[in-house]
């Protein structure tokens, strides 16, 4: 009955099903048929786009009711199967204008775990990555698709197992390709969209080789989907895609600006030294707000923000930074994203894209790269519909020019004074501390060397001018009030005024070598910080602090290494300083140099050329006596001759031919082995069938005769039939033995086999050993028994024998 029901339920089930699927055929059928007729401009709500009820509801339950203007245009063209080119201002909610069509376009093409990747979108950020992921959580929650986030830091392993079965993968450039050349799971052939979100970045100089193996490993008939809020359109990074008629999308082309209307913007121009003072002095005065600071390293970063935590400026402080684990980093960016009063001290990896919501304040503490970097850090705030917010950019007097670049490309900013009464520098306090604690000064050290040399390798060398820094001042600011030897500077410097156009022109070569070098290299996506940890080795004071520096560097470099796709973008647009030798480089060469792995072989050929004599390892006994080495029994002369002749180092070619030598005489004494086995093998065989022979004698030898009593035979009669008529007359003496024998008779033979002891005869039988020879020997053994006995005895036997019968 149970069953009966269950039977029910499932046709019931399976009724539904079909039922449904042939729903779900109708309603693709008519959003498909809604798409060409999609008209953005009328679009007031989602609803008005022909979307699924599971991603309507998804969007609905996550407060997104009214599309922004970029979500209108994208979501429609997207929809109609075109190729975007996406250009919205920052905050505008370009996320949901890629994973609205992703989800959508998966949906009507049916797509299970079966299928595969379908999608695929690509961040710059491990962060930006993991926010992206975080949205189409929210927003795909009733449809099935199965999502996965690839960014470096996590276990790869783990990742690895779970690629065959993700259909929407969000991931970073160097992880992906890591999958896609070492992963057989990955798969993904069958790819529909492709999306690179901030996609000048995907498509730089610092991703170019990592972005153009990945688009190689991608199936080029697939939808493309490029946004940024500083879009690329050059035609060669469109061609690389494969791009030739993309549809672009721009609905901020024709607005006044280029930031967001509710952003104010503002800057100063101050002195080198004075920077530190001010931003602790704003800390100070915007305790209740969240503010975002931009610095340019990561050490420069740890520094301000160790000092400032040993100050206490009675606000919580945060620092994000490339070179931090990953889980740090996690955990450092959710913070921030949850708290309200706080301070984040972060480099340009927090500069594009991410959505910290509530930021009021974006201070740019070091002049950024280039307009399109300032665009983005100052995008943190006055983000999304009612976003409001405020940049602060810091200048120093020659960095200023950049303030023209900025309003050339429509982005309103004022120039502000500082009131000096109000900046309160705590110097004193900050040489206190660097005088008390060695690790903060070394931080401080760092700091100061790292940022010298982020201008040094700047491009435009009209703003960027390391030259003309008062370093002595700002090493004062920091706290130091010896200023730390600025190596690769003076190096520079040096080489500078000594040159000769000649070398210069060798120098250049160098230098396209390094660049090739850097992007050639999975190093093209460290952050600077790497570059930075060279050049802090000359501020190493003593030669102790300096190994133990080094080696911290070590670890810390090759944790960086793990990750390729770093988050800072100079590295690369860096090589790009024209300068003849730098002499940062030539240590970059110098330590690839000494980088380079030596394999046992190059030892071995070096120890050859130098004719050392290896030394020989010998074990000895507990007694103190050498044991022989197996390895060097050798057999054949050549190899004897090797030994012998041998002065150290490997010969390889010569090791081979011995090896070839000694193998034949392996061979023999392998057969030799083999024929010892199989003798012993014989011999044994040869020893059991003795014994078994041994055992036959128990029962048929012939000198039994007067041994062993016979007189518990069955009867010979039932057992080997009427003709052993003396057998029978033997066995009939004894009627005990005869109901023994019937008993034994009503079992099986297979019973007996079983469950029995086997009876002596069946031993017999079984041992091979014909029954006629039994019977004569019975028969014998008879004659041998009337032979003995006296002819009175003999009648009065065959008497009572014939009376028995009767
Ligand atoms: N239709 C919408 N209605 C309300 N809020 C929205 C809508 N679309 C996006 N948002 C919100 O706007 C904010 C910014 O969105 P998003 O991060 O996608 O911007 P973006 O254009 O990608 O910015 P960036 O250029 O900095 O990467 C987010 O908090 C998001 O939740």
């Amino acid at each position: 009955m149970k069953e009966n029901t269950k039977d029910v339920k499932k046709i019931k089930l399976y009724k539904g099903k079909k039922k449904k699927t042939a729903e779900e055929d109708a309603a693709i059928q008519y959003l498909q048929a809604q798409y060409e007729k999609i008209v953005p401009d009328e679009i007031k709500t989602f609803k008005d786009l022909p979307l699924s009820q599971k991603t309507l509801k998804g969007l609905k339950d996550n407060n997104y009711n009214v599309p922004t203007e970029i979500q209108k245009q994208a979501i429609a063209y997207a929809l109609q199967g075109k190729d975007i080119l996406g250009a919205a201002k920052t905050g505008s909610g370009k996320t949901l204008a890629f994973l609205v069509p992703i989800l959508e376009i998966l949906f009507c093409k049916k797509w299970t775990r079966l299928d595969g990747v379908g999608a695929l979108v690509i961040s710059p950020t491990r962060e930006l990555a993991y926010q992206i992921y975080e949205t189409l959580r929210k927003v795909g929650r009733f449809h099935d698709f199965s999502a996965g986030l690839i960014i470096g830091g996590q276990n790869l392993k783990f990742e690895r197992k779970r690629m065959d079965q993700i259909n929407i993968l969000i991931c970073t450039p160097g992880r992906l390709l890591q999958h896609m050349d070492e992963n057989p799971l990955f798969d993904c052939s069958h790819l529909q969209i492709l999306v690179l979100d901030e996609a000048d970045r995907c498509l730089d100089m610092g991703f170019e080789p990592t972005m153009n193996a990945i688009i190689e490993n991608l199936p080029p008939e697939r939808q493309t989907l490029l946004f940024s809020a500083t879009q690329t359109k050059s035609v060669k990074d469109l061609a690389r895609l494969s791009l030739s008629f993309p549809t672009y999308v721009a609905p901020h082309e024709q607005a006044a600006t280029v930031t967001p209307e509710s952003l104010q913007q503002s800057y100063i121009v101050c002195e080198i030294d004075e920077k530190i003072g001010i931003l602790w002095s704003f800390i100070k005065n915007h305790l209740k707000q969240k503010v975002l600071v931009f610095m340019a390293t990561c050490k420069q970063v740890k520094y301000t923000y160790d000092l400032f935590c040993k100050l206490r400026p009675g606000v919580s402080l945060l620092a994000l930074y490339g070179t931090l684990h990953q889980e740090k980093r996690e955990k450092i960016y959710n913070e921030f994203c949850r708290k309200s009063n706080v301070v984040l001290f972060a480099t340009d990896l927090a500069s594009r894209g991410l959505d910290f919501p509530r930021v009021n304040w974006v201070i740019q503490m070091d002049c950024p790269e280039d307009v399109d970097t300032y665009i983005h850090r100052a995008g943190r705030t006055a983000r999304g519909i009612f976003g409001k917010g405020e940049g602060l950019l810091m200048l120093l007097p020659n960095e200023e020019k950049i303030v023209d670049d900025l309003q050339n490309r429509k982005i309103p900013i004022n120039k502000i004074s500082v009131d000096p009464s109000k900046v309160i520098a705590p110097q004193r306090k900050i040489e206190a501390l660097l005088s008390d604690n060695t690790e903060l000064k070394q931080t401080a050290q760092r700091a100061f060397v790292s940022y010298l040399k982020s201008i040094f390798l700047m491009k435009n060398k009209d703003i960027f001018n390391v030259q003309l820094l008062d370093t002595d001042a700002y090493a004062r600011s920091l706290g130091l009030i010896v200023p730390p030897r600025i190596r690769f500077l003076y190096k520079y410097q040096k080489n500078h005024t000594s040159k000769q156009p000649e070398e210069t022109e060798n120098n250049n070569d160098v230098v396209e070598k390094l660049k090739a070098n850097v992007i050639n290299n999975d190093t093209a996506f460290e952050e600077s910080e790497s570059e930075d940890q060279k050049v802090d080795d000359q501020v190493q004071e003593t030669k102790n602090s300096k190994s133990q520096k080094s080696k911290k560097d070590l670890i810390k470099f090759d944790f960086h290494n793990d990750d390729s796709d770093e988050d800072d973008f100079l590295q690369v647009k860096k090589t790009d300083v024209d300068v003849e030798t730098s002499p940062l480089q030539e240590e970059k060469t110098k330590s690839k140099k000494k980088a380079k792995p030596i394999t046992k072989a190059a030892v071995a050929k070096k120890i050859l050329k130098r004719k050392i004599k290896v030394n020989t390892k010998v074990k000895f006994t507990e007694e103190g006596e050498a044991i022989a080495d197996e390895k060097k029994d050798v057999k054949s002369e050549l190899a004897k001759q090797f030994i012998n002749e041998n002065v150290g180092g490997i010969d390889i070619e010569k090791a081979k031919e011995v090896l070839r030598e000694e193998d034949k005489y392996d061979k023999i004494r392998f057969r030799e082995k083999v024929k010892a086995k199989h003798r012993e093998h014989k011999r044994k065989l040869k020893n059991k069938k003795k014994e078994e022979e041994g055992d036959k004698d128990d029962f048929g030898s012939q000198s039994e005769s007067d041994g062993p009593d016979l007189s518990w035979l069955p009867d010979p009669d039932k057992v080997y039939g009427k003709n052993n008529n003396s057998d029978v007359e033997l066995d009939s003496n004894d009627d005990s033995n005869r109901s023994n024998t019937q008993s034994d008779d009503e079992h099986s033979e297979e019973e007996d086999e079983k469950y029995h002891r086997p009876t002596k005869r069946k031993l017999v039988e079984s041992r091979g050993i014909p029954q006629e020879s039994v019977a004569p020997r019975k028969m014998k053994k008879v004659q041998d028994l009337s032979a003995s006995l006296s002819v009175q005895e003999a009648e009065a036997l065959a008497m009572q024998l014939l009376r028995n019968k009767s």
